[in-house]
């Protein structure tokens, strides 16, 4: 489904970024992507976005790749970003319908994912709204709903659950699982290792702008263990194999 083949992406007049990271995500992967701040967390999901671009390495959704036709990579996939920018002088319903418009979705599929959506979210009675009069998790649940409308085979996400309240959180992860049961794959960032650890099947970590380990959730956080533990662990072996120059940012 996504392929990341040796990414490397450093700012301008920075080493800051992602270095070398590759990592493939399979059709049915619901796929944790772990670091501390600054790690490279939401770098790596821009340049997957196509957002960014990057210095050297490949990208490739359903086997197209980003570089090579653009257009139909960006129709595989929706991308959601921590604090998403939506256009403020539409109204929610208005929203919906430019994204079902832009990715050619049928009225018969688009009425009929807004109406489930919007009531497992709790949103549908401010669907006539302004954008601009919605709250920080408002503005949330309708980026969700606006990649949710035109069911796209990768769903990429940047801290899905900041700003959720806890019901649109569980129903949030009750999506997420049933997306992943059909066969659709979800790559999200995220901070609360908890979730992460009973929500997916895989699971990153990046540490630096590197990868330092990554694949079955089983395999990494072995029983009796938490992935918070492996986490810390792994960081800290990690630091041991670097220069003594590293200041320990993490
Ligand atoms: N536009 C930019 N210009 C220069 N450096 C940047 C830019 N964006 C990010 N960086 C740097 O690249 C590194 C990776 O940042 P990134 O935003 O990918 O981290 P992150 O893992 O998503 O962090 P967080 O968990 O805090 O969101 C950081 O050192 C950051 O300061």
């Amino acid at each position: 489904m996504l392929k990341i083949d040796h990414l490397t992406k450093h700012y301008k007049g920075s080493s800051k970024g992602v270095t070398d990271l590759s990592l493939h995500i399979a059709p049915g992967d619901l796929y944790a992507f772990i670091g501390h701040n600054g790690a490279g967390k939401t770098t790596t999901l821009k340049c997957v976005a196509g957002i960014q671009g990057f210095d050297a390495g490949t990208i490739e959704i359903g086997g197209i790749d980003i570089r090579k036709d653009p257009l139909a990579y960006k129709r595989q996939f929706a991308y959601i970003p921590d604090n998403p920018d939506l256009y403020e002088y539409l109204t929610g319903i208005q929203y919906l319908n430019f994204t079902a418009d832009v990715f050619g979705v049928g009225a018969g599929e688009r009425e009929e994912r807004i109406r489930k959506y919007g009531e497992a979210f709790e949103i549908t009675a401010s669907l006539g709204d302004l954008i601009s009069t919605y709250s920080h998790g408002m503005k949330q649940k309708l980026a969700l709903l606006s990649a949710l409308v035109h069911q796209p085979k990768l769903l990429i996400l940047d801290e899905p659950f900041v700003g959720l309240d806890p019901k649109a959180a569980v129903i949030l992860k009750d999506i997420m699982r049933s997306i992943c049961a059909e066969g659709g794959s979800i790559f999200f960032s995220t901070h609360v290792l908890d979730v992460a650890e009973k929500l997916c099947n895989k699971v990153a970590m990046i540490k630096e702008g590197t990868l330092i380990a990554s694949g079955d959730m089983q395999a990494i956080v072995k029983q009796g263990q938490s992935l918070e533990s492996i986490f810390m662990e792994v960081v800290e072996d990690a630091k041991t194999d670097e220069n003594t120059d590293q200041t320990g940012t993490m």
